[in-house]
This record gives C-alpha cells, sequence and structure tokens, in this order.
C-alpha cells in the first residue's frame, strides 16, 4: 500500500529528505519513516505457551501531518524458521501539536483501535480511548502500545492487552532494525 515506486501522481515518502518533504508536525516521528524488520516474542495468560515471532513494519508518509503505518507479522519455530502468518494491521497516526498523537489501526481479526497518547524524543506511548469490535471478534478491552528508537536504527516495541476478560498486560515485546540500518536518520 505505501509502496514509494509506485505510479501515483502523490506517493508516499519513506525518508525524510524524499519528495514530498515532511510535514512539520511529523517532527516528533521522523525518525520512524521507513521499514523495519526484526523478531519479537509474545504471551498471554490464556495461551499454553509464549510465541515468537518475526515482524516488518512500515512508516510512510504523502506531505500531510499524518503517519501511513502497516505492520505484519509471521510465528517463528523453535529454529527461528517461518511457521505461519499472524497479525496484520494498518493504520494511521495522526500528529497533532506538541507531539500528541491520535492512531486508528485495525486489524483483520475484526478488531479496530482508536488510541491517543503522546510523541516525545523518539518514543510514542499510545493507549486506546476505544476499541470497536466486529460481531465475531475476540473481546479486546484496551491496548497500551509503547514505541522507541533507542538509536537512529533500532525500533523497540511493547504491547499490552486486555482481552477475554483479563487486565491490561503484556502481550508482546520486539526488536526491529531499520531495513538499511547504517543509514539511519540522525534524530532532532
Ligand atoms: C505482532 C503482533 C501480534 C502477534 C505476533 C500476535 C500473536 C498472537 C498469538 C500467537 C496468539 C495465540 C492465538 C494464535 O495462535 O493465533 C494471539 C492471541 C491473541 N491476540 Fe495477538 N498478536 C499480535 C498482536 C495483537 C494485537 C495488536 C491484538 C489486539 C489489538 C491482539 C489480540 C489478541 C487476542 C485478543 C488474542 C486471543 C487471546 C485468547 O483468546 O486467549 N494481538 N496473538
Amino acid at each position: 500500500m505505501n509502496r514509494p515506486d509506485r505510479d501515483l501522481p502523490f506517493p508516499d515518502a519513506l525518508c525524510p529528505d524524499a519528495t514530498p518533504a515532511p510535514h512539520p508536525l511529523l517532527a516528533p516521528v521522523i525518525g520512524y519513516l521507513g521499514t523495519w524488520r526484526g523478531t519479537g516474542s509474545g504471551g498471554y495468560p490464556t495461551l499454553e505457551a509464549g510465541f515468537t515471532y518475526a515482524q516488518e513494519v512500515t512508516f510512510s508518509h504523502d506531505g500531510r501531518p499524518f503517519l501511513a503505518y502497516e505492520a505484519r507479522a509471521w510465528l517463528l519455530d523453535a529454529d527461528g524458521n517461518p511457521l505461519r502468518p499472524s497479525a496484520r494491521e494498518t493504520g494511521w497516526w495522526r500528529m497533532l501539536p506538541e507531539g500528541r498523537t491520535e492512531a486508528l489501526i485495525t486489524q483483520p481479526t475484526g478488531i479496530a483501535e482508536i488510541l491517543s497518547g503522546h510523541a516525545l524524543d523518539g518514543t510514542v506511548d499510545l493507549a486506546t480511548e476505544q476499541v470497536s469490535l466486529a460481531p465475531t471478534a475476540k473481546q479486546v478491552d484496551a491496548t497500551r502500545r509503547r514505541y522507541a528508537l533507542t538509536d537512529p536504527d533500532t525500533l523497540e516495541f511493547v504491547h499490552d492487552l486486555a482481552a477475554v476478560g483479563l487486565p491490561l498486560q503484556h502481550h508482546l515485546s520486539a526488536r526491529l532494525r531499520r531495513e538499511d540500518a547504517g543509514q539511519g536518520i540522525q534524530l532532532p
């Protein structure tokens, strides 16, 4: 969806020095632009065992004050080989003055999250304002997400989940590296 090489009149940009120029309100998240890959682990009290996964995440923009966000994950076996497709999600991070952030994220499991939070110094904290569920989706009451650029080429992610009647607690942690690591964007 966000491929910059597509023949569109207004293609998305994946880095700050490409055309179009990023909107000034993207400043607190400018280091997120690009494609990220890495692995993570997760679990939940309802699951017999924890799991490990790989993930690819892309943030792009079209010159307006929001990031287009797309993520797909697949489970890994004990040897690190791909096992099966897992979570996918797509959405929009709306950037407001002073780093205030609103995000809309949907998943093919029938879950739609509306989150709000704040972006500061490469860290974005988001918590759900509202979760909407398709009629057959699992019960999800709330999520909380923290994304942190621990260096210009490393994006760490922690996701807490309140679902199926349980209180908000850890579901996922991941560490992603910039696809073209080494050419990382310097943080302001
Ligand atoms: C990288 C992203 C994610 C991965 C790899 C992942 C992985 C998993 C796995 C492996 C399970 C066990 C069921 C299965 O085998 O499919 C699961 C369950 C579940 N996940 Fe996730 N998940 C991710 C993101 C999310 C998100 C964003 C939400 C909610 C907004 C979510 C909500 C749930 C719920 C509600 C369950 C079912 C719990 C239960 O019924 O016991 N997951 N997840």
